[in-house]
């Protein structure tokens, strides 16, 4: 489980001015439930789901990972129990295989055999062909690309998984395979999934729990189904009424 208790990030741009980017967060994200972060553009949503993973910290407030507090995990630690997903895929040089195998070479342990029990769940659990092991990784679709992103995210075996914008390189159907391949996942494996979105139609079929947040402050917290359909607040519904968003 991850919670956010009172986080605030303030940030000075260029021209020396100091802007608060995030204001009051708190929330939780719960084993079995994928959290989405919608939100207008600008609204603080990667900046927030950065600073799950340390990749950045925030100028006051907490997030606990099961109760500790993650400012006292080290950061390659934390970075094995809550991965990251990022928006366009990215394959280092080498088949899939070795692309799934970097993040155990990376910290200088033994990593698995492609024709080991962990890797064959594990391309079974992302809906890949096992053949797919030995291709260059960079001749793969982007699709097949990024569900091999989520396996390598996985296979450290994380308590949660972090994604930003995890179809916006996708087109519809294979972004809705993703979506339902994700759900899935959660819920097999009982991850904290949390991503961030501008796909309402991901956050609809698939996302558990929904944050809205508008400029830098979440103004809804609750079931995504129910309030995707009748939003509480009139921020969300104009959101929602707004196609300009939806296409992004
Ligand atoms: N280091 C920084 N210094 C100053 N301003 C920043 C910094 N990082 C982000 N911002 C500003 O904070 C706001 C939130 O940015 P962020 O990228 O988190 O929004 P977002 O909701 O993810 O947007 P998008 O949907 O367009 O990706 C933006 O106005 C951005 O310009």
């Amino acid at each position: 489980m991850l919670r956010a208790e009172q986080l605030e990030v303030v940030r000075t741009n260029r021209e020396g001015t100091t802007v608060r980017i995030l204001h009051g967060i708190s929330f939780t994200a719960r084993p079995g439930e994928i959290t989405a972060i919608v939100g207008p553009s600008g609204s603080g949503k990667s900046t927030l789901i950065r600073l799950l993973n340390r990749m950045s910290d925030p100028t006051a407030g907490t997030i606990f990972l099961r109760d500790r507090s993650i400012a006292a995990i080290d950061p390659l630690e934390l970075r094995r129990r809550v991965s990251m997903v990022l928006q366009k895929p990215f394959m280092f040089d080498g088949t899939v295989l070795e692309n799934l195998q970097r993040p155990f070479r990376y910290r200088r342990e033994v990593p698995p055999d492609g024709d080991s029990d962990t890797l064959t769940e594990l391309m079974a659990l992302v809906r890949l062909s096992p053949d797919l092991l030995q291709r260059d990784a960079r001749s793969l679709s982007i699709g097949e690309q990024q569900r091999v992103n989520v396996a390598r995210a996985l296979i450290t075996g994380p308590e949660a998984l972090l994604l930003d914008e995890p179809t916006s390189a996708l087109d519809r159907p294979t972004a809705d395979r993703l979506g339902s391949t994700l759900h899935d996942i959660c819920h097999t494996r009982q991850l904290t999934v949390i991503m961030v979105t501008h796909d309402l139609r991901l956050a609809r079929r698939n996302a558990d729990h929904l944050l809205y947040l508008e400029k830098g402050c979440i103004l809804e917290d609750g079931p995504a189904a129910a309030l995707l359909t009748h939003p509480r607040t009139g921020e969300l519904r104009r959101f929602l009424d707004d196609p300009a968003d939806e296409e992004e």
